[in-house]
């Protein structure tokens, strides 16, 4: 398996590279490139819905892949308040770690399954 972490230059610019990790410059708002599946691990948190839909968009785009069978995968991996079932001390965790980074979003149960907003 080949990954490549794709991120701002001061984050990735000097870091060395193996033959099956790669670290590439760059913007995921202009692009994404070419990957059988995308990860995006603590990333959403830090966006607004309207941005992470920016995102999730050029996640779609990619013209190398035409049939529906090999279409790429997202990945999301991230935090989301679920005051339903956390016990109280883990909504507080959640909350102080997601202090200070942008978005918190929070998982409700409705009469369909779940949805997820942003946290008030
Ligand atoms: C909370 S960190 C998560 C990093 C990593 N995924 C992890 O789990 O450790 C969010 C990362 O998004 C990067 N980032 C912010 N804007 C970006 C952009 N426009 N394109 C690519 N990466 C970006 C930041 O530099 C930061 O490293």
């Amino acid at each position: 398996m080949k990954c490549t972490i794709l991120d701002l230059p001061h984050v990735v610019a000097n870091m060395p590279q193996t033959e099956n990790l790669i670290f590439v410059v760059w913007d995921m708002f202009q692009s994404i490139p070419h990957a059988d599946a995308i990860l995006l691990k603590l990333v959403m948190h830090n966006w607004s819905d309207e941005d992470c839909m920016k995102i999730l968009q050029r996640c779609k785009e990619d013209s190398t892949y035409k049939d529906e069978e090999r279409k790429r995968k997202v990945l999301i991996i991230d935090m989301v308040l679920n005051r339903d079932e956390d016990e109280a001390d883990m909504t507080e965790v959640k909350l102080l770690l997601s202090w200070g980074e942008g978005v918190c979003r929070e998982l409700r149960k409705n009469g369909k399954g779940y949805s997820l907003s942003v946290a008030s």
